[in-house]
């Protein structure tokens, strides 16, 4: 290497080392070298083999150096270890691909404070700077910096990126104000069965847009001259769809009702942000809003997305299932009450803080901590229903607290076609889950958990839900292909070794 490519090398080393929270001494631990030895890499001054810098992006997790990011990434676990320690609800994946959509509509500097530095993050960012809009971290922080650029590159889009995520959906409200016709790539993300795209459609033709799909693109043509003369009524009380309708409601100039509107998190916390961009928004956290838009937004500005609720859940799931007294910080309550409620209802025991505000000014958080203790299965089926009902997200980890708690649990997911059908997978570590129809699963608890190696199933929440069985269950287990974990955590193997788990990374090379 040159030793201009080291100094780059060592840079990127550096702030991911930093953005690990590791010192060099902890780094070099794990590189079982020294200290002087992290901080010559660092600064350049040390030749680096490919056999280093794989172990090194192995013990910083990291794709920042590429060598060895070309095998999937494994997570080894070693179960049946007790929890403790408090923890903090990062902000959450759902708000932030809102948040990095909504930028598309500011001609300003858009900054997005203490993100989620997750993989659904970075492939958005990807598909941004591929158009042509700068994006950057800000220097020792989670901090995203994003400036557009005059005029927007579709052309030059990263389809690979776009294809991995189904967040291109929403590119179709933002574009629409700028373009008569363009294509965007078909939307990706979790296989959980086909997701439809025809409420988005149907929302966004008040907007004058018409869309068809062919040869794996949406082909979109846009009449600027039609208007929302009525309210649009959503088809589906859905999130995305929400949050399509706002960004084109956003930069129409005038008012536009959105009827049978989600009031999910993620839709609240677009809506404070577009309300920092300029744009009036009454109804805020109910199914009708009310949109006064502007004919142009560009102001810098930065907003703060808020704590992730599925993250929270995850948290109390892993304390349940380890048996272990934790505190979750910055839980967002108002978005888990009725999971808190239907866990009551199963005897677990808890406490919460005082509640206190997020940093975006507005979503009430609170402390909780979790007392280990038997639970019982619920008397009836749960079920998920849009907000305020039980979180879709949040569903599948009734599955692992179900095989924890004595009795009988039937979960009904009748959202997806294929998520309740991956909770079978469980299985494998001693659960008996029967799967009744392709949206009941019943599960018989207690479990006597079993280590077993198992690949990540495609699907973001049933991966972590095997991740938990697996921090339960005594032994060593194996979770391989973890990408669908990263997609929408960030670090949580770091995260939850700090509370006492064993989970050691590892590519197969
Ligand atoms: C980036 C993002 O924010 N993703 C979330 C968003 O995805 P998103 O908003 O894209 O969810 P979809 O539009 O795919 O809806 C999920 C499923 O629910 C069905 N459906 C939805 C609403 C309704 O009133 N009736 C109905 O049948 C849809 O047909 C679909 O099968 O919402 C989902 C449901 O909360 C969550 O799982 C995703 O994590
Ligand atoms: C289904 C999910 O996400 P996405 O909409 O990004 O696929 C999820 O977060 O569980």
């Amino acid at each position: 290497m040159t030793d201009d490519y080291l100094v780059r090398v060592g840079t990127l080393i550096r702030d991911a080392r930093r953005h690990k929270k590791l010192t060099q001494s902890e780094l070099a631990e794990a590189l079982q070298t020294s200290q002087s030895a992290v901080a010559r890499i660092e600064q350049g001054k040390q030749n680096l083999s490919l056999e280093t810098l794989a172990r090194i992006s192995e013990a910083l997790d990291t794709e920042v150096v590429a060598v060895a990011s070309s095998t999937p990434l494994n997570l080894r676990i070693e179960g049946g270890r007790k929890l403790s320690g408090e923890i903090d609800v990062r902000t959450s994946k759902n708000a932030a691909v809102a948040c990095l959509c909504a930028a598309l509509l500011n001609k300003g500097k858009t900054t997005l404070r203490n993100l989620a530095r997750i993989e659904e993050v970075n492939r958005i960012t990807e598909v941004l700077t591929s158009i042509g809009v700068k994006t950057r971290w800000l220097p020792d922080s989670s901090d995203l910096e994003i400036v557009p650029p005059a005029q927007f590159d579709l052309d030059a889009m990263d389809e690979t990126a776009a294809r991995r995520t189904r967040t291109i959906l929403m590119f179709l409200g933002p574009l629409l104000h700028q373009f008569d016709r363009f294509k965007l790539p078909n939307a990706g993300g979790c296989d959980l069965g086909s997701r439809t795209v025809e409420p988005h459609l149907h929302a966004l033709q008040a907007f004058g847009l018409d869309v068809v799909a062919s040869h794996g693109y949406y082909e979109a043509k846009v009449d600027s001259s039609v208007r929302p003369r009525k309210p649009i009524i959503l088809t589906e009380r859905g999130d995305t769809v929400t949050e399509n309708a706002l960004f084109a409601a956003a930069l129409y100039d005038g008012e536009t009702v959105i009827r049978n509107a989600s009031p999910n998190y993620m839709v609240q916390d677009l809506c404070f942000m577009l309300e920092k961009f300029g744009v009036r928004i009454e109804g805020i956290g109910t199914t009708t809003l009310r949109v006064h838009g502007v004919p142009e937004i560009d102001v810098d500005v930065e907003y703060h997305p808020s704590e992730d609720p599925i993250e929270a859940m995850t948290l109390l799931a892993a304390a349940v299932v380890t048996e272990s007294e934790i505190t979750i910080r910055r839980v967002p309550i108002e978005f888990m009450e009725i999971e808190l409620t239907l866990l009551e209802g199963m005897g677990m025991k808890y406490s919460l803080g005082e509640e206190y505000v997020s940093d975006n000014g507005k979503t009430r958080l609170v402390d909780l901590t979790t007392q280990p203790g038997p639970l019982e299965a619920p008397k009836d089926k749960i079920h998920p229903m849009p907000f305020p009902g039980l979180n879709i997200d949040n569903l599948p980890f009734f599955a692992v607290i179900a095989a924890y708690a004595n009795g009988a649990t039937t979960l009904h997911d009748w959202v997806y076609e294929n998520r309740a059908i991956y909770l079978t997978e469980l299985t494998a570590l001693g659960v008996r889950v029967q799967l009744m129809d392709p949206h009941r699963v019943l599960i018989e608890g207690p479990t006597r958990w079993r280590s077993a190696e198992v690949m990540s199933p495609p699907a973001l929440r049933p991966a972590v839900v095997i991740l938990l069985a697996m921090l339960a269950a005594p032994g060593v287990s194996v979770l391989r292909n973890i990408y669908v974990i990263d997609r929408g955590y960030e670090q949580l193997d770091t995260r939850l070794n700090k509370l006492g788990a064993n989970i050691q990374t590892f590519r197969d090379i």
